[in-house]
């Protein structure tokens, strides 16, 4: 079986602007350009195959627009390059990303094992199905396999035959080849300085593109990944760390899609350079030490979710309503009074069976805890805990996720979307006044869990509309009370859970007396019970819950 250099079939780029002319192409030789040799190009969209009835549902759908790139590249079975880069890099920038395929490569991490070039006329199909249906805004091309696809590509985009590649250089806004490709574009020459990358982006730019970007990845005497931009008229050295990662398969694909991409939300040059830089960079830093595949080049994560440091990151985070069973809410003002710290009140309710933590670190300098209003505090959102400094706060909430974490208890955080994304907690929850679910969901993602304060059926329906997973019903007894601060008793906490899609926690003022009379409603829907000062509030965290614990237990199954 033969084997490629990869470096063969790295991508250059181009764009063309998108009011381009096809007739202002000059014919060039394709000298040095052989079957073997492998370039990619970006092309701004033609309009010219769009039409009419097609820009006009492109106007009445605005609104509805995504921004539109399609790739015209060769497809990577190892997916950290080619296509499978595109499209992934594509997604990740929020744009819809439509694929024509050039070549089927048979390549992993060692190499590339095999090329098998897809028919002129079927990528010639291929492009007329796109084109002539979809309002694309950019084409991006990677890994064109032969001169006869270049042509069939140029032919379909411009109805207009060309004898190489070089045709497209003076119509291009970008070209970005790595340090190989802008070697062989200048017939050889050896880049080996960041001056000699900057003289290399002046003389490709002779050659027609409006702007030039020499990429240093492969420099191997910079520390920095250092890139040249060149518009014409001044040159931008463009730096960034340089991730230590064998996991760099895919940064010129990815690099090019993601300029693509921002150029078809309509930023400007440099500045979708400069971001796709930067997520480049990101991306590659997240996934640094992800192993796939045995050999020396390894695809990176696109969706800079496999973070190096989480190690848990890719556990299954599936809500599971029996985990309201009894759902513990912490308070820093009782633990402070107790003398213990966020983490063994944690640990101690864990141990003692809590299902599910709530965190919040509630303050209470001045009065005395109060259980009914606590717990319409902590489901309302009227929270002592933004008194507490941010930051202090994420050091305990980054504590406890390790704990919850290690025991397999989901951690919630109350109300703080920013300390539960930036402490990777399990979810939040929210009250009626706090940011609306559908909100959190936005933020947080489909699999975060989402809980919600809900004293009546309408707000429970309502939850469950904004994609929560469970909804607190309470204050369910009122302690002492205060003026403002409704109660929902047993009648109450009874009507939202018949009614509710969502599975219910109660809360307010229950504790070993009354978690009997609570769960004894019988209704399915009802899960369990939250609880704050029955746990916190007491000289021992770990024999409350425990007591409780055992207690539910016991009622549940002569409820069943
Ligand atoms: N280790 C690294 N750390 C940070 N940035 C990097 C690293 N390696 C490459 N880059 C950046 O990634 C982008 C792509 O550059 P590179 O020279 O790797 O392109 P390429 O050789 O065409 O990519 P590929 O080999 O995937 O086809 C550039 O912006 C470069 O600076
Ligand atoms: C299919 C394909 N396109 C581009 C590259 C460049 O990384 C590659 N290795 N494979
Ligand atoms: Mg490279």
């Amino acid at each position: 079986m033969g084997h490629y250099d990869r470096s063969q079939i790295l991508p250059s780029s181009l764009f063309f602007p998108k009011n381009c002319s096809p007739l202002s192409a000059t014919q060039v030789s394709s000298k040095g350009f052989g079957q073997s040799r492998v370039l990619g190009y970006l092309f701004a969209n033609s309009t010219i195959h769009q039409a009419p009835c097609i820009v006009a549902m492109q106007e009445v759908n605005t609104k509805l627009r995504i921004p539109h790139v399609l790739t015209v590249a060769g497809s990577d079975s190892g997916a950290g390059a080619g296509i499978q880069a595109d499209l992934k890099a594509c997604a990740a920038r929020g744009v819809y990303c439509s694929t024509v395929i050039t070549a089927v490569t048979a390549q992993n991490t060692i190499g590339v094992q095999g090329v098998n070039i897809v028919p002129e006329d079927f990528v010639a199909e291929q492009l007329k199905s796109v084109l002539s249906d979809m309002n694309v805004d950019i084409v991006k091309t990677g890994m064109l396999p032969s001169i006869g696809i270049v042509k069939v590509l140029h032919h379909c985009l411009k109805q207009f035959p060309v004898r190489g590649m070089e045709d497209l250089f003076p119509m291009a806004d970008i070209v970005t080849p790595n340090l190989k490709e802008a070697s062989a574009l200048l017939g050889g020459v050896q880049l080996e300085t960041v001056d000699d990358m900057r003289s290399a982006a002046k003389s490709i730019h002779d050659m027609g593109p409006r702007n030039v970007l020499v990429k240093g990845g492969d420099l191997a005497s910079s520390l920095d990944a250092v890139d040249i931009f060149f518009d014409g008229d001044n040159f931008y050295e463009l730096r960034s760390p340089r991730v230590r990662t064998r996991n760099t398969h895919g940064t010129g694909c990815t690099l090019a899609s993601c300029i693509a991409a921002e150029l078809a939300k309509g930023s400007l040059m440099l500045s979708a350079v400069k971001v796709a830089k930067r997520y480049v960079g990101s991306a590659l830093d997240y996934s640094k030490d992800i192993a796939i595949g045995n050999g020396l080049q390894g695809p990176f994560d696109h969706l800079l979710k496999l973070k190096s440091n989480v190690h848990n990151s890719c556990r299954p985070q599936v809500f599971d309503p029996s985990d309201l069973f009894l759902y513990a809410v912490t308070d820093s003002g009782m633990n402070k009074k107790w003398g213990r710290s966020i983490t063994d009140a944690v640990k101690a309710a864990i141990e003692g069976g809590a299902t599910v933590v709530q965190l919040s670190s509630t303050e209470l300098p001045n009065e005395e805890p109060n259980e009914e209003r606590l717990g319409e505090q902590i489901f309302e959102g009227i929270l002592r805990e933004k008194e507490a400094e941010t930051r202090d706060f994420l050091e305990s909430a980054k504590a406890c996720v390790e704990i919850c974490r290690a025991y397999g208890v989901p951690l919630l955080i109350n109300d703080r979307i920013d300390i539960a994304l930036a402490c990777d907690a399990d979810g939040v929850h929210v009250g009626q006044s706090d940011t609306p679910a559908s909100i959190a969901r936005a933020l947080l993602g489909p699999e975060k869990i989402i809980g919600v304060s809900c004293k009546t059926t309408e707000q429970a329906h309502q939850a469950w509309v904004d994609g929560a997973d469970y909804i607190g019903c309470g204050g369910v007894y009122s302690t002492n009370t205060k003026a403002n601060n409704i109660t929902v008793g047993l009648e109450g906490l009874k009507a939202v859970c018949l009614s509710s899609k969502l599975p219910v926690v109660a809360i307010g003022g229950i504790g070993v007396s009354n978690a009997r009379a609570v769960m004894e409603i019988g209704v399915a829907a009802l899960k369990g019970v939250a609880v704050v000062s029955a746990f916190f509030d007491r000289e021992s965290v770990l024999n409350e819950t425990r007591k409780l614990h055992a207690l539910l237990k016991e009622t549940t199954s002569s409820v069943k």
